[in-house]
């Protein structure tokens, strides 16, 4: 069926986010660099192609929908990381983002340290062989088997979150007769500018011991006086996909406080074991191509000023400065390749149209776009079309009408059944945020590099969810 971009789909949508509409085809068929893989462009057939491999071969090969990581540009911005901090930084990737053992082994030859916050997450990076004692363990109710688990396998660190926590991990330690090498997470009271639900060290939120207060000294005073626990570092993480560094400056100054109230209290011989300041990830990306985050280097070097000013100050050796990035590892390296599956346009009210795209996924593989009202970027990726603009909503197959994946876009207007749409900036917090709704499979995930490509997790399948089935008895 033709779907001719008629005059009322045109500009009908005052979207807040809607870019202005392409000036031609050509424009509206590039591929943004500062969205997608680094090297992502379209081939000589006019198909897009990620780390040398087209997109219609990795359907045609694993299905859609299918995430594709380019490893070269997750391991890029792993080794960017590192340098930009430096001999003082110590980078965590945050998991959470996106984990599996093959990523895992990314990370580890990389260099990096690894933060999980559950049993699960720390069973694939020991799966994948990662040195336990590059891994830190986070989360605000991490369950006793989860503590004891990280301490038989002798984790780097444990983030402690509360006063339940410290009686806890001390308990475990003893039991075991180790001491377990702790960070205390502190609230440092800072309103990073980013949405509601990822923000997380305004005080009144479930994570950390706050500063105001005083909760965070109190932490401090009770790990002190275990048998089992040494307080190895402080840490703080403000937030998700932050744009702006100040936020981050407020709360390394804030947390250098705490240590200042430490030498305070217990003098500079104790405090010099707490030889780590940890400053959370948060570092945002470029999801559409209008926006710009602040480069890594610059973050990086007011962070390691600052420390390095106050530590002089307070008479401390330089600790090191750990930093727990996850999107901005994980996040540019990944798309979504999804198969249109129907399109329909649909009269608003005012006379206006608005053009349903939908695709073969949806909120089951990306929840960003309802739980945060996210904005992606999505093309048309299997040609390239000549067609005018339209606007679209790219909607997934669930049954839900908030089932969508892009609110508003323009893509050509001869889309039609079969193409392919390609989703930038989707390897962080997609897949693994995603969930089984309408017995759905979990979408499979292929890696791909210097033109080849491989499948690193396959796609679930209805055999997989009827062995979860327990028959009656
Ligand atoms: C404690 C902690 N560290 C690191 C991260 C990773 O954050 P991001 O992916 O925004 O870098 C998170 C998630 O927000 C977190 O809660
Ligand atoms: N899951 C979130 C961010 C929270 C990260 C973990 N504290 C996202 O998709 O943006």
């Amino acid at each position: 069926m033709a779907h001719p971009a008629g005059p009322r789909h045109a500009d009908i949508l005052a979207a807040p986010h809607l870019a202005e509409r392409p000036n031609s085809p050509a424009e509206l068929s590039q591929i943004p660099a500062n969205v997608y893989p680094r090297g992502a462009a379209r081939n000589s057939d006019e198909v897009l192609e990620v780390g040398g491999v087209a997109v219609d071969e990795l359907a045609q090969t694993y299905g859609t929908p299918l995430f594709v990581y380019d490893e070269a540009d997750f391991r890029s911005r792993c080794s960017d990381m590192q340098e930009a901090f430096g001999p003082h930084g110590r980078v965590h990737y945050a998991s959470k983002a996106f984990l599996s053992s093959e990523v895992a082994r990314w990370v580890d030859s990389e260099g990096l340290s690894l933060d999980v916050c559950t049993g699960g997450e720390l069973a694939i990076a020991l799966r994948a062989g990662f040195p336990a004692e590059r891994i830190a363990m986070h989360g605000n109710n991490k369950s006793e088997d989860e503590l004891d688990y990280a301490l038989e396998s002798g984790i780097g660190h444990v983030v402690l979150d509360s006063m339940y926590e410290i009686e806890r991990l001390d308990r475990l330690a003893g039991a075991r007769g180790v001491v377990a090498d702790v960070l205390i997470r502190v609230t440092p009271g800072v309103e990073a500018h980013t949405h509601e639900f990822i923000s997380t060290a305004h005080e009144d939120q479930k994570f950390g011991f706050a500063l105001a207060g005083g909760k965070a000294m109190d932490a401090v005073r009770a790990v002190f006086a275990t048998d089992n626990l040494r307080l190895v570092g402080l840490h703080s993480h403000i937030g998700s996909q932050i744009f702006e560094i100040d936020g981050f400056e407020l709360a390394a100054h804030r947390v250098l406080g705490l240590l200042a109230d430490v030498v305070a209290e217990f003098g500079l011989e104790k405090t010099k074991q707490i030889e780590v300041l940890d400053l959370g990830g948060g570092l945002g990306i470029s999801y559409i191509p209008s926006e710009e985050p602040p480069l890594v280097a610059d973050l990086a070097r007011s962070l390691v000023d600052i420390v390095r000013r106050e530590s002089e100050r307070l008479g401390l050796p330089m600790p090191a400065i750990a930093v727990e990035p996850g999107r901005a590892i994980a996040g540019p390296a990944g798309v979504t390749v999804y198969r249109v599956g129907t399109i329909k346009d649909v009269d608003l009210d005012g006379a206006a149209t608005r053009r349903y795209v939908s695709v073969d996924g949806g909120m089951s593989d990306n929840i960003r776009t309802v739980l945060y009202d996210a904005e992606y970027d999505v093309r048309l990726a299997n040609r390239l079309s000549d067609a005018p603009a339209v606007v679209c909503r790219v909607v997934g197959k669930h049954c839900e009408s908030g089932d969508i994946v892009v609110r508003d876009c323009w893509l050509p207007s001869d889309l039609t059944p079969g193409d392919l749409l390609v989703v930038g900036a989707t390897g962080a917090y997609c897949y693994s945020m995603s969930s089984r709704y309408n017995m759905a499979p979990r979408a499979a995930v292929a890696a791909v590099r210097d033109g080849q490509a491989r499948l690193i997790l396959r796609r679930e399948t209805v055999e997989d969810f009827l062995s979860l089935e327990v028959d009656p008895t």
